[in-house]
């Protein structure tokens, strides 16, 4: 298995291509299911998830073809692909795709507005949480969809005649079942208000992609969004989101190890939250044009306190990376996990590189320490792993991070990307 080798105690300098965002890629290219037309991707990040979704897909009888290789545009590999569903060969989804992702679930939603039936193993994912699929099934029963449970799968079923559109307010804010109702309800019988939605980005460009389709969908990235259902949908060209995650787990390395860096081809406004607390921290952040310039100083970190919270608050995707920063804080500070009970794998590894943190419940509280020292650590999940990078940067010696499958899953070409900025990062295969 690979490994990662960071030698610490480089301030990064230089600027950094951000990719497509995964989160947005994967339900862009589930809703290729939706019609029988071609959509094409731009910017489609090259991560495991996004190959592993793809032969998810293909299973379902989507052909997918990647514009002659890779293209290089703008310093980076930014993959136009095509994906072609003239019709759905096979309405399941296999335990053995979907447990090693929790995304491809989603695919339920196409698959019963398309096909009026669907079975789709229960997911998988990263071990963050219990992550229950019960608003799925609520929200697609809510649509006339009859669901049972059986070994493993979910059944579900659209009524004769297709879906109805309904209204449905979401117990509590999820993105997945957010993408997964707006795709459902786009091919739906009548309008589906959908109440207490997730306002991600990724939301929004999901929404922009089916509404290039043919969908009509009012009030993505507000809490109220609206569709009124179409008989079918058409093919579209849409470019992936940057992707925010990335950018902002950049940001904080900047912020950790010093330095001066440019994030390329990403927005600022998607990350309004992370950029507050990381300035807060004493980082120098100015949004450019085409990205984010960031000034890091290292040895002068302040705490701040920060809560995880649905769009727009702080991403817990973001949490592993920024306790990493606060690991090396001048005082103490606290973070709050609240989407998920067990995402704080990531203390015990940071723990061996020498940080001081301790955990109650949900909450975790960091003392900052004067250094860091390399050490042997594991990635546990996939935003854990680039903490313990971020971190190893930071730290005196060498940091070796095993288990980084996990990394691959969401950050492309992680150690060209820092090794560019002076960093010194290998990958070490066996
Ligand atoms: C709101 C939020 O921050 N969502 C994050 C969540 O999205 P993801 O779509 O994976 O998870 P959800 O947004 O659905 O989950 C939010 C919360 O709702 C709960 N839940 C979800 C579905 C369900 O049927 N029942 C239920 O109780 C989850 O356990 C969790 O506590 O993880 C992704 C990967 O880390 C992040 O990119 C998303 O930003
Ligand atoms: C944990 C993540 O992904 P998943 O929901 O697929 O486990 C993530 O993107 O940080």
């Amino acid at each position: 298995m690979d490994q990662i080798r960071v030698v610490g105690g480089n301030p990064l300098k230089g600027v950094i291509p951000i990719s497509g965002a995964k989160n947005a890629a994967l339900p862009l290219i589930i809703a290729s299911l939706l019609t029988s037309d071609t959509l094409t991707l731009e910017n489609v990040p090259h991560l495991a998830d996004v190959e592993l979704l793809m032969r998810i897909l293909g299973n379902h009888g989507v052909d997918i073809s990647v514009n002659g290789r890779r293209e290089r545009q703008q310093d980076g590999y930014a993959r136009t692909i095509h994906f072609n569903c003239p019709t759905i060969t096979d309405t399941t989804a296999s335990y053995d795709l979907v447990r090693k992702m929790r995304a491809s679930f989603w695919v339920i939603g196409p698959l019963l507005a398309r096909e009026g039936i669907a079975r789709v193993s229960l997911p998988g994912g990263c071990a963050i949480g219990t992550r229950p699929v019960d608003l799925f099934i609520d929200g697609l029963k809510a649509l006339g969809a009859e669901i049972e449970i059986e070994q493993g799968y979910v059944e579900a079923k659209a009524p004769k005649g297709g879906l109805i559109g309904r209204h449905y307010v979401f117990p509590k804010v999820s993105v997945g079942a957010t993408h997964t109702l707006m795709m459902a309800a786009t091919l739906a019988n009548g309008t589906t208000v959908l109440e207490n939605a997730a306002r991600e980005p990724e939301v929004v460009d999901l929404a922009n992609c089916l509404k290039a389709m043919g969908a009509k969908i009012e009030g993505a990235g507000t809490p109220t969004i609206t569709i009124d259902g179409v008989t079918s949908l058409s093919g579209a060209r849409h470019t992936v989101l940057p992707d925010r995650i990335e950018t902002g787990t950049y940001a904080m390395a900047v912020a950790m190890a010093g330095g001066e860096v440019t994030l390329e081809n990403t927005d600022a406004a998607l990350l309004s939250s992370a950029i507050e607390a990381i300035r807060a921290a004493g980082a120098e952040i100015t949004p450019t044009e085409t990205g984010i310039h960031i000034v890091g100083h290292g040895d002068d970190i302040r705490p701040v306190d920060i809560t995880t919270e649905p769009y727009p608050g702080f991403p817990t995707d973001l949490q592993a990376q920024f306790m990493g920063l606060m690991t090396r804080a001048k005082g103490t500070s606290r973070i709050v996990e609240t989407i998920f009970e067990n995402r704080f794998m990531h203390v015990q590894e940071l723990a061996r590189l020498g940080a001081d943190i301790s955990l109650s419940g949900q909450t975790a509280t960091i003392r900052g320490v004067k250094e860091l020292h390399g050490a042997p650590v594991m990635a546990t999940d996939l935003r854990a792993s680039v903490s313990l990078v971020i971190a190893g940067l930071a730290a005196k010696g060498e940091t070796t991070v095993s288990r980084v499958y996990h990394l691959d899953r969401g950050f492309e070409r992680l150690e060209e990307k820092l090794t560019r900025c002076g960093a010194v990062v290998e990958r070490i295969s066996d």
